[in-house]
């Protein structure tokens, strides 16, 4: 499989291993498939087959190699198996899912070793890593963003690796208690955490400049363990795989996801996913009072917000205005016309956005990529985990709360089952658990003591010479 970057006209055609370690591409595009693998029948009855006799890894394998021909299948095989085990995953089946109540399930992903979903992809991607840079006997210096997740668990999954340094960049003061302690309790040597002055989209926005400086990157071997890595997003494909498994039983029968969305990463897999064939009706955006995507599902303007107009909320992980991922899916819903992406994203964005309200492929948004969207506020996220808890005896934390709550406004008029993406566990936001339920989420026994380790982070301004400097010292 080749792949192509959203704004190269020439469409240009990169490998899978290259793109790995390269990340962001050159023009400031993002990475594709040049085009999604087709999934028959029999794939998808194989497929449910190997899920119940062999496991989530080895089903991650057979996914993964319609997208990777550069990695023999062999070791392709054993890369999964080290990746989704049993018990760095606290399930045996790695991804459950179970029913809420009757036509709404969730698709539990946060079972990994920091109890959110982006340990799905990460953990793949350290293995991944260490595999290529080992083969090519190569470093990489990775330059991470984190609105309190995906920072904690690129760490975990790249700390004490060969050849790999970590620069994580966190919005100061923006992160719960919990994410900060995950992250800054770390004191390994391949791991440096820094709390830059700004929100999530200033850390994402210093990462693109770094990574858009070819000399610096180059020199330097930067890399991206953020979504805009195209392995993330190919990860987090399987679980949509192996939650219709899961929650059918013939492949004449098709489900919905609602998925919180912030970056537009976990819901654009389930884009690819159903593009591939996978049998998916809608895919439900759920944001939080920050809705820049919820206000483009619902009218076709994309209006990004200023850091200061990105509020911050009780689902801290979704503060985010400006998703990079959204350009993968306007790229498609666009023809995949690199031109126009190009424009939309590397200039209309940054001034403010642009409209698509009275562009007729904006319609196909809804008619032919199946997506619908809602909002969650702090009120209904607060009055849901309240409510799922009391009546259901379930614990939901914030962000798959506005999951849950945009899925029950949204079910009346869709036919299938929703399975709502169960993003993070609630011992990360133990504040918002206390304000519905009266009682703090119970601290599993793996993070014990969490809290009370030294904490390693440096302070540094929103600006990427800053950070560069940084790395060129401590590279
Ligand atoms: C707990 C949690 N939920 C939801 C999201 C949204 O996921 P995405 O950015 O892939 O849309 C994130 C991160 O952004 C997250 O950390
Ligand atoms: N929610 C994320 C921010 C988005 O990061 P991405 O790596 O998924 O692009 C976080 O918690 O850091």
């Amino acid at each position: 499989m080749q792949y192509i970057s959203t704004r190269d006209t020439g469409a240009t055609p990169a490998s899978f291993t290259d793109i790995l370690l390269g990340g962001l591409a050159p023009d400031g595009g993002l990475y594709l498939p040049v085009e999604y693998p087709q999934l028959t029948d029999a794939t998808l009855t194989h497929w449910r087959q190997v899920l119940n006799t062999e496991g989530y890894h080895a089903l991650a394998a057979e996914v993964l190699q319609l997208f990777v021909d550069d990695i023999p299948a062999e070791d392709l095989k054993a890369i999964t198996a080290r990746a989704y085990s049993y018990p760095k995953f606290a399930s045996e089946d790695i991804v459950p899912v179970t029913e809420l109540e009757p036509g709404l399930l969730i698709g539990h992903l946060s079972e990994g070793p920091t109890a959110a979903f982006k340990d799905m992809a990460m953990q793949l991607l350290g293995e991944l890593f260490e595999y290529e840079l080992a083969r090519r006997g190569e470093h990489l210096t990775i330059v991470g963003a984190t609105s309190g997740d995906t920072g904690s668990s690129a760490e975990y999954a790249m700390r004490g690796r060969a050849g790999i340094k970590v620069f994580m960049l966190t919005p100061a003061g923006r992160m719960t208690p919990f994410q900060q302690a995950q992250m800054f309790g770390l004191d390994d040597e391949n791991i440096v955490n820094i709390a830059l002055d700004g929100v999530f989209d200033d850390c994402q926005d210093v990462v693109k400049a770094i990574s858009a400086d070819a000399a610096f990157k180059s020199e330097h071997r930067i890399g991206a363990v953020n979504s805009i890595n195209w392995a993330r997003l190919m990860a987090q494909v399987v679980y949509y795989v192996s939650s219709w498994i899961r929650a059918t039983e013939t492949n004449d029968q098709k489900v919905s996801f609602c998925v919180p969305t912030g970056n537009f990463g976990d819901i654009c897999a389930g884009h690819i996913a159903r593009q591939m064939g996978l049998p998916i009706d809608r895919l439900i955006v759920a944001t939080n009072e920050n809705d820049v995507l919820d206000e483009f599902f619902r009218t076709g303007d994309y209006r990004v917000r200023s850091s200061s107009d990105t509020y911050e909320t009780s689902s801290p992980s979704m503060d985010i205005s400006r998703a990079s991922n959204f350009e993968r899916f306007v790229f498609d819903l666009l023809g995949r016309d690199a031109e126009r992406t190009a424009d939309l994203f590397g200039i209309k964005v940054r001034q403010g956005g642009f409209s698509l309200r009275d562009d007729p492929a904006f319609a196909d948004a809804a008619d032919r990529y199946g997506f619908a969207s809602g909002k969650s506020i702090h009120a209904d996220r607060v009055a849901t985990i309240r409510e799922v808890n009391e009546k259901l005896g379930v614990l939901l934390d914030p962000h798959t709360a506005d999951g849950v709550k945009v899925a029950r406004s949204l079910a009346p008029e869709i036919d299938t089952p929703i399975i709502c993406l169960e993003t993070a566990l609630p011992v990360k936001f133990a504040e918002t658990i206390a304000e519905a339920t009266g009682s703090e989420p119970e601290i599993p026994a793996r993070f014990e003591g969490i809290m009370e380790a030294e904490r390693h982070v440096l302070d540094l301004p929103n600006d990427a010479e800053a950070v560069k400097a940084l790395i060129r010292e401590r590279a």
